[in-house]
């Protein structure tokens, strides 16, 4: 949040590391008011919304606190420590699982006590029967099942970078490619995906298809690679990639045009899985 003055009206808080955003994360804002902030504790580990990527996310404010300042804090501490910057406060929105203080010693009801004023804590959020937290989200991406992972999320699983060049040979011989950064993103198991593409901050997403992984079959370098399926298009800074659907590993193949071919087959596959979608 940009203005300390705002800080001083905010009513209501959810807290929690919220790395993703996802569906139980949702819950806790969901129960926040007009006049309510998110507090996230930053670890420096979140890899799924990492850093103000989470804004992507809410409309309410976020109020970032460094887990340092906070962690050997005591249940009176932190709420002092809350109260300082929020001087309005009257009700703080936690989870059934939330923990804080030095060896996560403290609950929501010992927050409760301390606090004295509301604490409400939103009941465990499942789907499908399972329990929705990050480290499950991590898990299923690196399996490569990015459908299982957007359950949970609620939205596709995206990252952002700056747009880098590529060998050159796609364009040539292949199929034109936007290659990209992902700096702090997790990525999901090498692969080829049918995605979601938004090009240089446009409002609308494009039907794509995205390679992630080694380049096995040509220079063996590491890529994040993206090819727009409807017609030719301009990327020149920044590209949003949002995986939908896992199609197949990567592979080596013994020739460019073995490559092609298979390349071929991935767009057709990718056009059924996301040819109609819109975000
Ligand atoms: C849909 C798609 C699937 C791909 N699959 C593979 C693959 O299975 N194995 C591989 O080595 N490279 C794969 N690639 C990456 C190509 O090797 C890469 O596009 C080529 O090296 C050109 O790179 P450049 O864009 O940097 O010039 C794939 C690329 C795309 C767009
Ligand atoms: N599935 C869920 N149901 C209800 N609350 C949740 C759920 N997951 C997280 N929370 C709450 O959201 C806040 C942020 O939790 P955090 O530890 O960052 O999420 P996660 O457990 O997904 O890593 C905490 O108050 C936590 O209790």
């Amino acid at each position: 949040m940009k203005h300390a003055t705002a800080l001083k009206k905010v009513d209501a808080v959810a807290i929690g590391g919220f790395d993703g955003m996802h569906e139980g994360h949702q819950h806790l804002f969901n129960a926040l008011g007009e006049r309510g902030a998110i507090v996230v504790v930053e670890t420096g580990y979140a890899n799924l919304t990492p850093g103000r990527e989470r804004e992507h996310f809410t409309t309410h404010p976020i109020v970032y606190l460094p887990l340092d300042e906070i962690r050997m804090l005591d249940d009176r501490g932190f709420v002092d420590y809350l109260r300082e910057r929020f001087p309005v406060l009257s009700r703080i929105v936690v989870g059934y699982d939330f923990r804080f203080g030095l060896d996560r010693k403290f609950s929501h009801a010992d927050l409760s006590k301390a606090f004295g004023g509301a604490v409400q804590v939103i009941d465990e959020v499942t789907v499908g029967g399972e329990s929705v937290h990050s480290h499950k989200i991590r898990a299923k991406l690196i399996i490569g099942d990015v459908a299982g992972a957007n359950r949970f999320l609620g939205h596709n699983y995206t990252v952002r970078g700056d747009v880098v060049r590529g060998q050159g040979i796609g364009k040539k011989e292949l199929v034109p490619t936007v290659n990209m950064l992902t700096n702090g993103f997790l990525l999901p198991k090498e692969g080829v995906y049918a995605s979601l593409a938004r090009l240089d901050g446009e409002e609308h997403y494009h039907p794509a298809v995205s390679f992630v992984g080694h380049r096995v079959t040509t220079d063996g370098s590491f890529a994040v690679e993206t090819h727009v399926l409807d017609g030719e298009i301009v990327c020149k800074e920044r590209i949003d990639v949002s995986f939908v659907q896992r199609l197949r590993g990567n592979e080596k193949f013994a020739s460019l045009d073995a490559l092609k071919e298979q390349i071929g087959r991935d767009i057709a596959a990718a056009r059924k899985a996301v040819g109609r979608l819109e975000l």
